[in-house]
């Protein structure tokens, strides 16, 4: 059974422990949980889990995953030594790694220690598609992103929109992935997920919307290339807990999960 250690335990980390009982297969336990604030915490995932602040107590449980939930000041803070200390490291938090420094620091780690910097498709679609097409010539890659006005509350675009008047979509960004991930820390990390998979993050088109019309979090992705040309669009249910996260971020890091250990692995 893998060990798994958690950093963050906010909307995506408490709707992610819902996946760990037997019911939905996954041959893994919570064995511990980083957070900012243990006293906090009044339902552990299981009543063995450890919840610390401290980092030499989460890093010394033995860990053979660390999934982060947690932002990403977290993942500069705790991703070298999550992979140094014999862990896969999985990130949610991609837009961490438009530090170029960073992003080297880990593959670095991951190579000294056998393991793995897996950065599951999350909120995004058509990852495995453009990773594909990535082995040959890729022309164009862009995502426009879009979430309901209650998504922005707490970040800048409250100072360029009345998120409560908005009648009609606005654009807030529109550029390339490094900017839009670093500029929205908490809800466009998709733009370098994409980019990774693709063409970079200083060639990978962005358009994001604050709009009224919708109720999920939708992202519509469209590549072309020598593989000829993909279009995918979801529309996330957003977390109850967040609006600015979806549901199928959890159900993604399960799958990747499921993934370190099945005999047969689907759609990668
Ligand atoms: N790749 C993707 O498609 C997506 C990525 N995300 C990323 O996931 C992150 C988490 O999302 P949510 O759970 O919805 O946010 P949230 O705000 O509900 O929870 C984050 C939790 O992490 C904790 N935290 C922050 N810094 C920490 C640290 N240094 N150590 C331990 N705990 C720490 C906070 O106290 C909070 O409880 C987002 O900030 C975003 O970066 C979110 C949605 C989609
Ligand atoms: O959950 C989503 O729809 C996307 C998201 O927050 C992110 O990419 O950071």
């Amino acid at each position: 059974m893998l060990k798994v250690g958690l950093i963050g335990y906010g909307a995506i980390g408490k709707d992610l422990a819902t996946y760990f009982d037997r019911e939905h297969g996954l041959n893994a336990k919570i064995t511990g949980i980083l957070v900012r604030s243990p006293e906090k915490i009044s339902i552990p995932p299981n009543e063995r889990c450890v919840i610390t602040n401290e980092e030499d107590t989460f890093f010394s449980l033995g860990l053979d995953v660390v999934v982060e939930a947690a932002g990403h000041q977290s993942v500069q803070q705790y991703g070298v030594m999550a992979l140094a200390k014999g862990a896969h490291l999985v990130i949610v938090s991609v837009g961490a790694l438009t530090d170029d420094e960073l992003f080297s620091s880990l593959k670095e780690a991951a190579v000294a220690s056998k393991k793995q910097l897996i950065i599951p498709s999350a909120a995004i679609a058509g990852l495995d598609r453009i990773n594909a097409a990535s082995n040959h010539t890729l022309e164009e890659v862009k995502l426009v992103s879009r979430k309901p006005p209650r998504a922005w509350y707490g970040t800048f675009v409250e100072e360029k929109v009345d998120l409560k008047t908005i009648k009609e979509p606005f654009c807030v960004f529109d550029g390339y992935a490094r900017e839009s991930a670093k500029l929205f820390p908490e809800s466009v990390n998709v733009s370098a997920a994409l980019s990774l998979a693709g063409m970079g993050f200083d060639q990978t088109k962005v358009q994001v919307f604050v709009d009224p019309t919708i109720e999920k979090n939708s992202h519509e992705v469209t590549a072309k290339g020598h593989f000829g040309e993909v279009s995918v669009k979801v529309q996330n249910t957003p977390l109850l807990d967040n609006p600015k996260s979806s549901y199928i971020v959890s159900m993604s890091i399960v799958k990747a999960l499921k993934n370190l250990s099945a005999p047969v692995v689907i759609g990668v």
